[in-house]
């Protein structure tokens, strides 16, 4: 279970965030939601331990987030939580089986291809392994975002504006994937974005507003 209490930020004198307390488990994926400017990205960060929260607590699965040295913070997120992107940062010399693996090189895991190989499989971008990222088209990068970000058994699983850029049926075929996929790796799911046609997948929903 994922719980963030009394989460504040501030970038500075003038933007200041201070978040609702917010909850997620396994069993019910959390979408936020709200207009531009209101944070979501922000709180994203806090939430992937990207950013330290100036306030307020992070409990992932009973650690205590706050309470981690820098170095044991980037352990755990590499460990724990993956992150999909808006806009996927691959390394455009790797092949896309590599650029799944990553996240293991990173966190000091031994590479598991046979893992790569079933995300693969059930993300249907098998037929890609081979590729270079510049040769995918944009929902195939997506597919690989979502298998780079589950490699490492992620505990948590948080996307950033998956669907913003595209039409309705291509939207609907993303998150259905990203629900689907966090159900089978039995990851807690928590998507930020500002379209409102998000909002029918979930029924666990919190709207920022500044
Ligand atoms: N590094 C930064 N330094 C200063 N201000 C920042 C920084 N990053 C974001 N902000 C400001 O914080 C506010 C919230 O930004 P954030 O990206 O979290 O909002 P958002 O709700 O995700 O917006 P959008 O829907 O437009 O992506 C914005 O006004 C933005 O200009």
């Amino acid at each position: 279970m994922l719980q963030a209490i009394q989460l504040q930020f501030a970038y500075n004198a003038h933007t200041i965030f201070q978040y609702p307390d917010l909850a997620c488990n396994r069993d019910t994926p959390l979408l936020i939601t709200g207009r531009s400017g209101t944070g979501k990205t922000t709180l994203l960060h806090l939430l992937a331990c990207l950013l330290k929260p100036a306030g307020g607590q992070l409990l992932i699965d009973g650690t205590d987030t706050g309470l981690l040295s820098n170095s044991k913070l980037d352990q755990f997120r590499g460990r724990h939580i993956g992150i999909v992107y808006q806009s996927s940062h691959f390394m455009s010399a790797l092949s896309i089986l590599d650029n799944i693996l990553l996240p293991r090189f990173f966190s000091r895991y031994t590479p598991d291809t046979g893992k790569a190989l079933q995300l693969a499989a059930r993300l249907q971008i098998d037929h890609l392994l081979h590729k270079r990222p510049a040769e995918l088209s944009k929902g195939e990068q997506q597919r690989v975002s979502i298998a780079r970000a589950l490699i490492n058994n992620s505990q948590l699983l948080l996307a950033d504006e998956p669907t913003s850029s595209l039409d309705d049926d291509n939207a609907y075929r993303v998150i259905q994937l990203l629900l689907e996929q966090a159900a089978m790796s039995h990851a807690m799911l928590i998507v930020v974005t500002h379209d409102a046609r998000l909002k029918q997948h979930f029924s666990n929903l919190i709207y920022l507003e500044r």
